[in-house]
């Protein structure tokens, strides 16, 4: 793995050209309302500069706001029928059309042998996102709580296999939410690690420093963007200012990275969110935004992502190049897709997409919602116990494993 023989810093000394991304989306596709140009304001103090807002063009032309509109798939709708009846308006054809993707992205569930036929006598390693896999997509970002159940069986989880969390929110955020101490943790997309402690990777990188956990145990730290604090500390202030008139706008400080949600913004005001975030960036060469569910995600540009973290992790748990370990990573986001692709592409184990709707990913299998993510963990905690208890008996049965 490239931490091993690389010392090299993962931050990209060239930043990314705001305008390299255009796409060039015709501008008379979207609606532009006079109202939302007056909702937005004209202009923004940052260090003590007024800086004027570009034209919202620029957002339409650059494709953010077609990303922001499909960053999230939209609620199914609960509706009457003619008895008073209520159903959900999943229509037959979405539910076709799920049915039909999911012949390329199999449900995990269904195909549960065939990936335990690939995990005998391999060790498991346990890799799970937090929103959207572990509890589900809720409207406020500070109540998307685990349920007491989904904790229990992430517990069993972690009995049996290394676990660990890798999650947009910060470190602290994320273990304040799911409460386990037994896991490891990856923070702010992988930008704030805490593993086993690996003399091989402290002592030769420079952003992975020996410290203690919330327990006081002996850990590996890895924080790759620590340079960029008081930058995203900035931002994270300028972004809340700058937003504070649009209703239903919040961002949250995620301490690597700072996360602008507008899922309960009205959605004629999203270009407005857009472009705010859009032209503050222009002051900040050294970051970059990705989009989220109904989020945008304003990060460090460092070569560091969820897929590097998985790396990292298995690097800190011996657990690399190595043909006996099965990493599996469940997750429903886009940078989940980071990870999905490093299991993908070393062909080292299976990356599992969360969703209920056709979506592209670099996903070998898919599970539909949070509780099939429960039921899937439950199943390869049984599946362990039955192993294990096996290989108890069978030197009584003369069985060889
Ligand atoms: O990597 P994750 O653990 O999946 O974190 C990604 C983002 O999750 C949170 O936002 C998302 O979930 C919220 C609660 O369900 C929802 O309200 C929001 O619309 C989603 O985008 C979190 O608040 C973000 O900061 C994370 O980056």
């Amino acid at each position: 793995m490239e931490l091993k023989s690389s010392h090299v810093s993962p931050v990209l000394t060239e930043p990314v050209p705001m305008n390299k991304s255009r796409l060039g989306i015709h501008s008379s596709l979207l609606s532009y309302s006079q109202q939302d140009a007056a909702s937005a304001p004209a202009k923004y103090t940052r260090s003590g500069s007024r800086k004027s807002v570009g034209s919202l063009d620029d957002v339409r032309c650059n494709g953010y706001l077609d990303a922001m509109k499909a960053s999230s798939p939209p609620r199914k709708k609960v509706v009457k029928s003619c008895n008073n009846n209520t159903h959900l308006s999943a229509f037959d054809s979405d539910n076709e059309d799920y049915t039909s993707w999911t012949l390329d992205y199999p449900s995990a569930l269904h195909y549960f042998e065939n990936i335990t036929e690939r995990a005998k006598n391999k060790q498991i390693a346990m890799f799970l996102d937090y929103d959207g896999t572990l509890s589900p997509i809720v409207d406020d970002p500070d109540a998307a709580y685990m349920s007491e159940p989904m904790r229990a069986t992430v517990t069993s989880v972690a009995k049996h296999f290394p676990t660990a969390i890798i999650s947009g929110r910060s470190r602290d955020k994320v273990f304040e939410l799911v409460k386990l101490r037994e896991l490891y943790y990856a923070g702010s997309h992988g930008m704030d690690i805490i593993g086993p402690v690996s003399d091989t990777l402290s002592n030769n990188h420079p952003d992975c420093v020996k410290s203690t956990d919330y327990e006081g145990k002996e850990i590996s730290l890895f924080q790759p963007a620590k340079e960029f604090l008081p930058m995203i500390d900035e931002v994270f202030r300028t972004l809340v200012d700058i937003t504070k008139h649009i209703k239903g706008a919040k961002v949250e400080n995620h301490k690597f990275c700072v996360s602008v949600h507008y899922r309960n913004v009205d959605e004629n005001n999203w270009i407005t969110v857009g472009q705010l975030v859009h032209d503050m960036l222009k002051d900040y060469p050294r970051l970059r935004s990705t989009h989220g569910r109904k989020v945008l995600e304003i990060r460090p540009v460092i070569d560091w992502n969820k897929g590097k973290a998985v790396e990292f992790l298995l690097d800190s748990l011996g657990l690399t190049n190595r043909d006996d370990v099965l990493p599996i990573y469940i997750g429903d986001d886009k940078t989940d897709e980071d990870a999905f692709k490093v299991l993908r592409e070393s062909n080292r184990g299976y990356g599992i997409l969360v969703s209920s709707v056709r979506k592209e990913s670099n996903a070998l299998y898919s599970l539909r919602d949070t509780s099939e993510v429960m039921k899937f963990l439950q199943l390869l905690v049984n599946w362990k116990r039955q192993q294990d208890d096996d290989k108890k008996q069978a030197p009584f049965l003369g069985i060889w494993f």
